[in-house]
Order: C-alpha cells, then sequence, then structure tokens
C-alpha cells in the first residue's frame, strides 16, 4: 500500500527474507493509518546505506524506527547508535538457533544506546507495531483512539468467546 503522507515510523529489516515476519508490524501499522516506509537495510551487507539511513532519520521526520534481523542482528544496534529516534528491535527466527542468537544480538545493548526489544518472530513484529503506534499516538490522538479500539475489540473478543473447544 502506498502511503501519501510523510512517514512517521520506518520500518527497516536485514534482508527481504525478513519481510514474513515483519509484515505483521506493518499490518499494524496500517490498521491504525500510521503513515510508514518500509525498506531493506542491511548494516552487514549494505553499511553506507545503513548510516545514511540512521543519520537522516530525524530530519526527515521519522518518530520511530522498527528495525528487524536475524542471526548476527546487527542492524537494530547499529542504527541506534548513530540516531536519537527510538529504535524497537525486531529478533526475526533463525534457522539455525530458532532466533536465540538474533534475541540475544539484539536486546544486549551497552548502556547509554538502548534498543526496545521485542519478542522472536511475529509476535515481537506485531507488538513492534503496535508500541510504534502508541508511541506516535502520545501526540496524535487518532492513533491513540485507534489503538484503544484495536485492544477493547481484543478485549471482548476474548470475554465473548470462553469456551476453549468451541469453534
Ligand atoms: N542480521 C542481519 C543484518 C544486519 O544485522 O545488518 N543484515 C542481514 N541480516 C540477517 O541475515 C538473515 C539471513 O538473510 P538472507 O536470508 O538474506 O541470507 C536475515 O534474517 C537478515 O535479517
Amino acid at each position: 500500500m502506498s502511503q501519501p503522507s510523510t512517514p512517521l515510523v520506518g520500518v527497516i529489516m536485514g534482508s527481504k527474507s525478513d519481510w514474513p515476519t515483519m509484515q505483521y508490524a506493518v499490518e499494524m501499522l496500517e490498521l491504525f493509518a500510521v503513515p510508514y516506509e518500509v525498506k531493506v537495510v542491511s548494516a552487514h551487507r549494505t553499511p553506507d546505506l545503513m548510516f545514511e539511513y540512521a543519520q537522516t532519520a530525524e530530519a526527515r521526520g521519522l518518530q520511530v524506527i522498527i528495525a528487524g534481523a536475524g542471526g548476527a542482528a546487527h542492524l537494530p544496534g547499529m542504527v541506534a547508535a548513530k540516531t536519537v529516534v527510538p529504535v524497537l528491535g525486531v529478533p526475526v527466527k533463525s534457522r539455525a538457533l530458532n532466533g536465540n542468537d538474533s534475541l540475544l544480538s539484539i536486546v544486549q545493548m551497552p548502556g547509554g544506546v538502548p534498543v526496545g526489544t521485542l519478542a522472536i518472530g511475529d509476535a515481537g513484529a506485531k507488538n513492534a507495531g503496535i508500541l510504534a503506534a502508541q508511541i506516535i499516538g502520545n501526540q496524535i490522538a487518532a492513533v491513540r483512539q485507534a489503538v484503544a479500539k484495536f485492544r477493547q475489540e481484543q478485549t471482548q473478543s476474548v470475554l465473548d468467546n470462553p469456551d476453549p473447544r468451541a469453534e
């Protein structure tokens, strides 16, 4: 989906192969009508692009960056090292180590350069999208209300379906 307004959230990932996971972050941003951009950027394979992306993020109006990566997942931390725009890290589930490598690579930042790390895989990507919307929602009432509505509907859906055996 093309985004007409200036992006407020940048969704980046180390490889095209991360998209099946990272699509859940974008799905949430679309649900809450948060303007976003999405791009493959890799600290390892495109280091100059990664630096440029991080260095220009603030001036381009990004308020949150969601960075997903798997394996030796340096992308979120390296982007965070080059910008004060908050970075949310999504550990993509790697084939070899089930995403434990991704998680530890992203979460164990040295004090002074934070990355807000989400869960491994699809739930982490989904929650990164919701969390980014909540941050944006501090300034944009329509986004805040959209998140509140989503949460209320989620709660209601559980309350309406208490029998775990029902189809
Ligand atoms: N962790 C990183 C970085 C990075 O951190 O900069 N760049 C690519 N990758 C990861 O390599 C995995 C395999 O990538 P390929 O499927 O392209 O071989 C992906 O999960 C990607 O995020």
